[in-house]
């Protein structure tokens, strides 16, 4: 069975992408991360955002469900709170990403991402399509990161390595139980996602497939010219959900079409979960992939932590999504077949164009 890592190897780097600027000896933008300022500051006013929030969703609130349904056609984005997850866990997570990233330069290259590797130190994926650096570092975990953190931490990398992949078993579940409920309210029934039910356990003899998923640490240290900068550039996520915590300070942003930047204010102990390109295909297009970008701030250092989920990469993902009355049983679908492994060669490829190649 082939993994995200396969998935990756097939689309080499070129090495001037993969090694970020060492932003702690910068004290001007170099010319390199300097972006035209109105692809940085179009957000809407800060009026506009009261009138207008991304969802916030109590998971325990018996109407959960459907609020999730609602904000997943609306928006394509919710924050979720009460989600079992405590936050003394997440609040681990993000220390030891700063450990992580407070390291020298020279120490955390040792951890660099191979041209042909998807997990280790590096920037943003992204970074080919675009004629701009941003103003982050990454690191890239897919089960252990021992390998890699090995590097870093000859003595002591074991407390890394605990809390990395517990965390992913918890984002597991917490992403399986949303997945869940998302396809409950797409009446998408449980024997169309069978890679869902293998990973409870209920597979059968036949072997385990599962999900794949990778956790993905950003650092957006503090800029010197904010205006000029861009945390992260505007993508969509080929997941098919992204669970993400954010830090305490601003710097995310959906796009709202007919609205514009839309701030996902940071709330102590939620998630922002966003649809991914594999849930719109899967949903016939009902659900948006959110585009969301990260702008940076002058005296702050901003933190997230995103976990990627999706099916399994031999799972061929086509729009299950036939409506939700029996009328509606003929809509056409807008995408055609694809495996998530394919999905994720063309979107190497051609990034937002990924989808269009296979529109019907
Ligand atoms: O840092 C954030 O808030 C967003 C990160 C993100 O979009 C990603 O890692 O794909
Ligand atoms: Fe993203």
């Amino acid at each position: 069975m082939s993994t995200l890592s396969d998935a990756y190897r097939n689309h080499p780097l070129h090495p001037n992408h993969i090694v970020p600027l060492d932003f702690s000896a910068v004290r001007t933008m170099p010319d390199s991360h300097v972006w035209q300022p109105e692809s940085c500051v179009d957000d809407i006013s800060f009026e506009e955002l009261l009138s207008s929030p991304v969802p916030v969703i109590d998971l325990a609130d018996a109407n959960a469900p459907e609020l999730i349904g609602q904000a997943c056609e609306t928006w394509g984005v919710f924050q979720l709170v009460n989600h079992g997850i405590s936050l003394s866990h997440i609040e681990e997570v993000e220390h030891e990403a700063g450990r992580l990233f407070a390291l020298p330069t020279e120490q955390k290259l040792k951890a660099l991402r191979t041209p042909c590797g998807a997990t280790g130190y590096g920037v943003a994926r992204i970074t080919p399509f675009f004629s701009k650096y941003m103003w982050h570092e990454g690191f890239t975990i897919i089960g252990s990161p021992a390998d890699h953190v090995r590097e870093l931490w000859p003595h002591d990398h074991g407390r890394f390595c605990d809390v990395m992949e517990n965390y992913q078993k918890k984002m597991k579940g917490l992403a399986e139980r949303l997945t869940r409920l998302i396809f409950d309210s797409l009446k998408i029934s449980e024997e169309e996602i069978s890679w869902l039910a293998s990973t409870n356990g209920s597979g059968g003899s036949s072997p385990p497939s599962t999900a794949s998923t990778a956790l993905q640490l950003n650092s957006y240290p503090s800029c010197p010219d904010p205006n000029q900068a861009m945390g992260l550039a505007p993508h969509t996520d080929t997941s098919l959900l992204t669970i993400l915590h954010q830090s305490e300070t601003n710097g995310l942003q959906v796009f709202r079409p007919g609205l514009g930047w839309v701030l996902v204010p940071p709330v102590a102990g939620a998630f922002v979960v966003n649809i991914g390109d594999i849930l719109h295909i899967l949903s016939n297009a009902r659900f948006p992939n959110t585009l969301h970008r990260v702008v940076v701030n002058g005296s702050r250092q901003r933190f997230s932590v995103a976990y990627f989920y999706s099916p399994p990469t031999d799972y061929v993902v086509s729009p299950l999504y036939k409506g939700l009355n029996s009328g509606e049983d003929n809509i056409i679908p807008r995408y055609r077949s694809v495996a998530v492994k394919e999905y994720i060669g063309l979107k190497a490829k051609n990034l937002e164009n990924a989808l269009s190649i296979i529109r019907t």
